[in-house]
């Protein structure tokens, strides 16, 4: 077994090469390139890439392990010109970033897929990691706030996550990406139970300089009145009505944030916003594990707390789903009881 230096040293280099990789695309993105899901969300040529890198290297170091990822490679796999030439892409895109010898298309459908591939071990394992490989794509395709998020889960607790951020600038709740944010590293985030969560940026502009982690805290603010509360862009991923109100009745004063992506959780998790509401818009929509394990982690270890709209932690020992909880509460440990208080009243949860 790694130790878990070994096993955080790889999950950040896997995130720091998946982040090249969705850099590289945006620059060259073209309408082609993406493609509409069977749920109708959007995927792209950087998704299935940066899930190909990360899993490579987890392939690599931990053969054991097992995966579950956001994407598949069923869309490239059809013997079809546009199956193949996306697929091309993503074969150079990929190789591009990973250490020699380059895969071949069939290690690549593969190495997507390897998740799903070598499932039986997820139910023998003890640990499994959860991946999503561009967190807020439509974000991503927006040019804004996208994230690559990863997070290794042992017995159902999230141990580990890394959160690349290659957009997001520093210090500030802009919601649209400047080009000069674009052209900047970025901000990678690491959270280890019981070790706290350090941010760093995602690259260094100078080779030859080391990089630093800086550990992180979420805001000591208890005023609600100058609480800066953060939700989605996409008014159908959480109610934009719901968190109105509850702003109103919490007397939060300025407008709230918007901003796709686990991003949310970085921006909490270092203090920058108070608040993340993620209120259920349809009662039948289940979140995803790969959705939640790295951001929540990030923000506990800053010293947060996360729970669903009815006061109960994230529970990610269900396998895919977070299928007992509903919606997501993160704040900071002070303001956490009334805010889950003004939820439930607003609400109409007992
Ligand atoms: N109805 C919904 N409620 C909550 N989240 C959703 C809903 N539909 C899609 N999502 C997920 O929201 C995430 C983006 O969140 P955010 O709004 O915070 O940027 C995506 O991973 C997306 O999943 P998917 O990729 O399966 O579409
Ligand atoms: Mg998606
Ligand atoms: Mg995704
Ligand atoms: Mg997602």
């Amino acid at each position: 077994m790694s130790s878990l230096s070994e096993v955080r040293r790889v999950a950040i280099e896997a995130v720091v090469q998946a982040c090249r990789a969705c850099r590289s695309v945006f620059n060259q993105l073209v309408t082609g390139e993406t493609l509409i899901k069977s749920d109708r969300s959007p995927v792209t040529v950087a998704d299935f890439s940066a899930q190909a890198v990360v899993n490579r290297y987890l392939a690599t170091h931990f053969p054991d392990d097992a995966i579950i990822g956001e994407e598949s490679a069923q869309d490239l796999r059809p013997d079809t010109p546009v199956a193949h030439t996306l697929c091309n892409k993503v074969l150079e895109l990929t190789n591009a970033v990973l250490p020699k010898p380059a895969l071949t298309r069939t290690q690549l459908l593969d190495t997507i897929d390897w998740g799903a591939l070598s499932a039986g071990r997820s139910k023998r394992s003890r640990r499994h990691w959860t991946l999503d490989p561009i967190d807020g794509t439509k974000g991503f395709l927006r040019g804004d706030q996208y994230a690559v998020c990863l997070a290794l889960i042992i017995d159902g607790q999230v141990e580990l996550g890394v959160m690349g951020c290659p957009n997001l600038p520093a210090g500030s709740t802009a919601t649209t990406t400047t080009a000069q944010d674009q052209l900047a590293p970025g901000f990678l985030f690491i959270a280890e139970r019981g070790r706290g969560a350090f941010s760093r940026p995602v690259e260094s502009p100078d080779a030859s300089v080391p990089i630093q982690e800086t550990p992180i805290r979420v805001s000591g603010n208890t005023d609600l009145t100058q609480a800066v509360v953060c939700e989605s862009v996409e008014a159908a991923h959480s109610s934009h009505s719901d968190a109105q109100r509850i702003g109103q009745l919490l007397g939060i004063q300025a407008d709230p944030f918007r901003m796709d992506s686990q991003c949310k959780y970085a921006c909490l998790a270092r203090g920058e916003a108070d608040i993340y509401l993620r209120l259920p818009t349809r009662a039948d929509y289940i979140e995803k594990i790969w959705d939640h394990a790295t951001g929540s982690l990030l923000v506990e270890e800053a010293g947060g707390i996360v729970t669903d709209i009815y006061g109960k932690p994230l529970d990610f020992s269900v396998g895919s789903f977070l299928s007992r909880n509903k919606g997501v509460i993160a704040s900071s440990a002070q303001l956490h009881p009334q805010v889950l208080k003004a939820v439930q009243e607003t609400l109409n949860i007992e």
